[in-house]
């Protein structure tokens, strides 16, 4: 019996832990519906790196970071924006009085403003939001067992009524100003069902929600500790029992602890969340937020309009790079420098084969390639889309096969090898980069080329040449070799002719294969040719490049005598 699990037991401790299901019972009623849903529309997006990312920088941001992270998220087009937690901080309060300016804050986007259930804290939050012409109000105590005994000394009853009251302090500071509000029990996903439901509930009627003036249930996995599909049960279970759900907007709050925070979000939209919080490319506490961009490019992949402006990521990241001062990982999801690029030799084959097929479809339907449907394999979206180009799609080194070899050649210096040399060049890239271990580019591999094939060695050569067609197909070749001997040969070609030349010298070659091709487009352009040749029962390749075709072919056939045969011409 073949022994298919080998693994021992670990040595480290995995007993101190007790799973979620046994912290968390969430009660079942009926078929749950999420797992047939599907994602159809984008959901309201809520950066809060202004606020949840930004506490959890080793620098908080300045006011200019702070501002120019603002302004790029309202390009992107967030239309509800958490700007800090004004009563933490004077910066904060400070950046909220610079977005009341007039003009500042465009009249469709809302501004968040974060709080404890503090009345100090409260109070000052309403002095940060003055002028401000739509706010949301967003208040925040945690929830969970462990948070009420161990750091806030509260039992269920005396916490729901210090939730109560802070609430009842917010709508009456709120009165005649254009304010929503938002509630967030912190660690929701380790409270009691029935209790974070009653909670909610009560600030549901207290804040006298309606379809006009809807109250946020903001629904932390604060710290996640469950699979995603526990997440979605806790969120189905509220989006089927929150009092007045068409005046509530069912929001969720997933951080990454189990490197799960992105599809905990897409699970809850298919539980009835229909707002995300989170930051771009997931900065935020510990493991981080859930990556807003993530989000919206796998809705965007799946032909659902994300309805953020994502076209130019990089300009993007380099900001967010800027004002977090944290790089994005180069395997990071849609934005990493890597994501698009292929070096396995399979995975070249395909995409170079993919792109080709992509732009003859794109001719076929008479539309621009950026707008032919996309089904290239191993790139999930074109990297246009995201103002990527092609340049690094395909890069080389040990890993790579022909394919990625004559893609990044087709692509960058105008070269369309025959199959063959693509194998024969293959084998010379592959003991090149096994000797270095390093990545070849597009450059250098020009370079090998040319060595290889184009000029291969200092062996000698015709110092002139010339040929005629004396009759209608009859040719003629005539050669002064630097020595000063002439050779000449007759054949029903050129290239006949030349090898009828060289076997007066004693150097027999036969032409097995020969291709040519314009190296670029216009007039001037230059043209290569390909020879593999027999030549004293060797075969090989050789190439040649010049504005003639003619002197291309005569070159290329010259260049594989002089690689194949020991004495050259
Ligand atoms: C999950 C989240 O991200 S929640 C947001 C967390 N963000 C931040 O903490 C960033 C900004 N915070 C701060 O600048 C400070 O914590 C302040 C200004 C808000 C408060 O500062 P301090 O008064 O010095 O309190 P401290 O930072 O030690 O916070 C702990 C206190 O807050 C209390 N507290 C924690 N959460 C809440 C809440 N939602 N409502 C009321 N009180 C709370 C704790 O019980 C503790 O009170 P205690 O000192 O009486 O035991
Ligand atoms: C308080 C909420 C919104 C939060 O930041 C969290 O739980 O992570």
């Amino acid at each position: 019996m073949y022994a298919w699990n080998r693994q021992r037991p670990s040595v480290m401790p995995h007993h101190r832990y007790r799973p979620a299901h046994e912290r968390v019972e969430v009660p079942r009623t009926g078929e749950r519906a999420w797992p047939s849903r599907r994602i159809t529309r984008a959901p309201l997006w809520v950066p809060v790196d202004l606020r949840d990312g930004n506490q959890a920088l080793a620098e908080p941001m300045d006011p200019a970071r702070k501002r120019r992270l603002f302004d790029l998220q309202v390009r992107m087009g967030f239309k509800e924006i958490e700007v800090g937690y004004p009563s933490a901080s004077r910066l904060d309060f400070d950046f909220l009085r610079e977005l009341a300016e007039p003009g500042v804050v465009p009249g469709d986007v809302t501004v968040v403003a974060f709080t404890a259930a503090r009345s100090d804290l409260i109070e000052r939050t309403f002095e940060s939001i003055r002028g401000l012409p739509d706010v949301v109000v967003h208040l925040y105590t945690a929830t969970a067992p462990t948070w009420r005994n161990v750091v806030l000394g509260h039992d269920r009853d005396d916490l729901r009524k210090l939730i109560l009251d802070a609430a009842g302090q917010v709508a009456r500071l709120a009165e005649g100003l254009p304010v929503r509000f938002e509630f967030s029990p912190e660690v929701f996903n380790l409270t009691e069902p029935d209790y974070v439901l009653e909670v909610c509930n009560d600030l549901t009627a207290l804040w006298d929600a309606s379809p006009d003036r809807p109250v946020i249930h903001n629904l932390p996995a604060t710290v996640e500790i469950s699979t995603p599909n526990v997440y979605a049960d806790q969120i189905e279970y509220m989006h089927r029992h929150l009092d007045r759900r068409d005046s509530v907007i069912l929001s969720v709050h997933p951080h990454n602890d189990r490197g799960t925070g992105v599809a905990c979000a897409e699970l809850a939209v298919l539980a009835g969340a229909q707002r995300v919080e989170g930051c771009l490319f997931g900065n935020g506490e510990r493991t981080g937020n859930v990556d807003l961009v993530t989000l919206a490019l796998n809705l965007h992949s799946q032909g659902v309009d994300p309805m953020l402006d994502l076209s130019d990521i990089d300009g993007i990241r380099r900001v967010v790079e800027h004002c977090n001062r944290l790089p994005v990982p180069d395997r990071h999801p849609y934005a990493g420098d890597l994501v698009y690029t292929a070096f396995s030799g399979t995975h070249q084959d395909a995409i170079g084969k993919g792109l080709a097929h992509h732009a003859a479809r794109a001719a076929e339907l008479g539309v621009p390639p950026e707008r032919a449907p996309w089904e290239v394999p191993y790139l999930p979206i074109d990297p246009a889309d995201v103002g990527r180009d092609y340049q690094a799609v395909i890069r080389v080194n040990s890993q790579s096969g022909k394919g990625g070899i004559a893609y990044l050649l087709g692509a960058r210096h105008g070269l369309d090898l025959p199959r063959r040399l693509q194998i024969d060049f293959s084998a010379v890239v592959q003991r090149a980069t096994d000797d270095s271990g390093a990545e070849i580019t597009a450059e250098s591999l020009w370079e090998l080329f040319h060595a290889t094939y184009i000029a291969p060695g200092e062996r000698g050569g015709f110092a002139s040449w010339r040929t005629a067609e004396t009759a209608p197909g009859a040719h003629e070749f005539e050669g002064v070799l630097e020595s000063g001997r002439v050779l000449r040969g007759t054949g029903n070609g050129p290239l006949s002719a030349l090898a009828a030349a060289l076997a007066g010298d004693g150097v027999e070659v036969d032409v097995l294969h020969y291709a040519e091709h314009a190296m670029d487009e216009g007039t001037g352009s230059s043209a290569v040719a390909y020879v593999e040749a027999n030549v004293g029962g060797v075969t090989g390749w050789g190439a040649g490049q010049d504005t003639s075709v003619l002197t291309a072919s005569v070159r290329a056939v010259l260049a594989a005598v002089n690689r194949l045969s020991p004495s050259g011409t």
